[in-house]
């Protein structure tokens, strides 16, 4: 399904934020890996979060689920020997699950997603799992994967951290359920690094010990763990509300988005200090954002690296700010759903905004008087880039048209309904 997203000049209204989609994984994942009964309140339901739940489903644990919560008994240290695994288009589903399949005699991840999914690369997780007598078959790093496992050992493993910080975290979770004791040594620049802090926050939860180096470089884990069977519950999601918070910025709004935890250790919660920066009036208080946008907006420098799934609505809010915006130190949006410089920038630049890419950088000259629009944008299967492209087309001139929009669902299905209750002039079309 296609999106007609027409310029919107006000936006104002109440949105509760959707639930964190890095939480829901990991909630899940820790409670199919106890062998107990654990409870996990509102998971977020997406493309993804269906994908966590397919899978361990597949893997032997058993679910239940209502309105608020999804009780959970899990299969601990012997899931089911499955034949076949479909992640979807979940990237930290698939590296995540290549791990627990270590314990799997036999299972192969299929390719559903040939041009999202299927290009980006795990030849570093597939290294350190080789490294830990866990035979594997994949087309040059990429889908299909056929993991033969049954026995991993632990011991010494080193991980690149180089592409994505998914791999290290695949391995935390292994690991403490391991007959050895293991030593992670994370080799080149640890990437997402924030993100291996909801790892180690969760599975402090879950009762697990790790012992982690301050740079998140070094880890011992001690083996013969189990995961404790508990209650869980899910915090709101920041990358997918800074899609909304940027829409609010580039608009003259009085927008509040409630359940965004300021003491989040998510690092997409920085959304809220580079919009700051920006100038953007807003102030976040008792989890609850409020933004009182003029559609005025200064230009920022900033390392995107501790905000990465945010970083596309950034941008966007960029586009039409005064100045020359550069976010920096953001190489890996180029392994993700799509390239997340080159496919970004390219329809942005349809739309008429003035960007330019580097290697690891993009620079955004601002258009404060708004950009042309009035084109078909192409959505790389990449829900960010749907979102972002939308805070674009609510300030162009004539309306963008973004084709297969309902990729958005991947992580927030409700986004265009919450834009509309905000009183944004978006539609889908067949
Ligand atoms: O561990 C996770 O749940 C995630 C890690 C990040 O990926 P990278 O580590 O590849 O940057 C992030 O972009 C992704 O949406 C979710
Ligand atoms: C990159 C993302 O997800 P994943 O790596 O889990 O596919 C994302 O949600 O933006």
């Amino acid at each position: 399904m296609d999106a007609i997203v027409r310029p919107t000049p006000v936006l104002s209204g109440e949105i509760g934020a959707l639930s964190s989609k890095n939480y829901t994984t990991r909630y899940l994942l820790v409670a199919a890996l106890s062998e107990g009964t654990s409870t996990v309140y509102y998971p977020a339901h997406s493309e993804d979060s269906d994908a966590i739940r397919r899978c361990i489903a597949d893997l032997g644990a058993e679910l239940q689920e209502d309105g608020e919560k999804i009780v959970i008994r899990g299969f601990g240290r012997h899931p089911k020997p499955v034949k076949e695994l479909n992640v979807g288009n979940a990237g930290a589903v698939l590296r995540f699950l290549m791990a627990v399949a270590a314990l799997c005699p036999d299972v192969t991840f299929v390719n559903t997603y040939p041009d999202s999914l299927g290009k980006r690369p795990h030849d570093d997780l597939i290294e350190a799992l080789g490294q830990m007598n866990v035979e594997i078959e994949h087309n040059a790093g990429r889908l299909p994967i056929r993991i033969r496992g049954g026995q991993p050992q632990g011991g010494r493993i080193r991980v690149s951290g180089e592409v994505s910080s998914q791999y290290l975290s695949a391995l935390l979770f292994l690991t403490p359920l391991l007959e050895e004791d293991s030593e992670i040594t994370v080799t080149g620049d640890l990437k997402s690094k924030v993100v291996v802090g909801q790892t180690l926050e969760v599975l402090e939860q879950a009762g697990i010990v790790i012992h982690a180096a301050e740079d998140y470089l070094s880890f011992r884990v001690p083996g013969r763990q189990s995961y404790a069977a508990k209650t869980y519950t899910v915090q709101g999601d920041y990358p997918g509300s800074a899609a909304v918070l940027a829409a609010a910025a580039v608009t003259e709004s009085d927008v509040t988005i409630h359940r965004l935890a300021e003491n989040s250790r998510q690092g997409e919660r920085a959304v809220v200090d580079v919009l700051r920066m920006m100038e953007v009036p807003l102030t976040h208080e008792n989890g609850t954002v409020h933004v009182q946008g003029t559609g005025r907006l200064k230009a920022v420098e900033f390392d995107g690296d501790a905000a990465t799934d945010a970083v596309l609505a950034m941008v966007a809010a960029a586009v039409f700010a005064e100045g020359t915006s550069r976010f920096y130190n953001v190489e890996n949006l180029r392994y993700k759903e799509c390239d997340r410089i080159t496919d970004y920038l390219a329809e942005l630049a349809k739309a008429g905004a003035r960007v330019e890419e580097r290697r690891d950088e993009i620079i955004v000259h601002g258009r404060p008087e708004g950009v042309e629009g009035g084109v078909t944008i192409n959505a790389h299967y990449d829900h960010r880039v749907i979102m972002a492209l939308t805070v674009v087309g609510l300030r162009s001139k004539e309306p963008l048209l973004i084709k297969d929009a309902h990729h958005v669902a991947k992580s927030y299905p409700q986004f265009f309904d919450h834009l509309r209750a905000l009183g944004a002039r978006v539609e889908w079309v067949n």
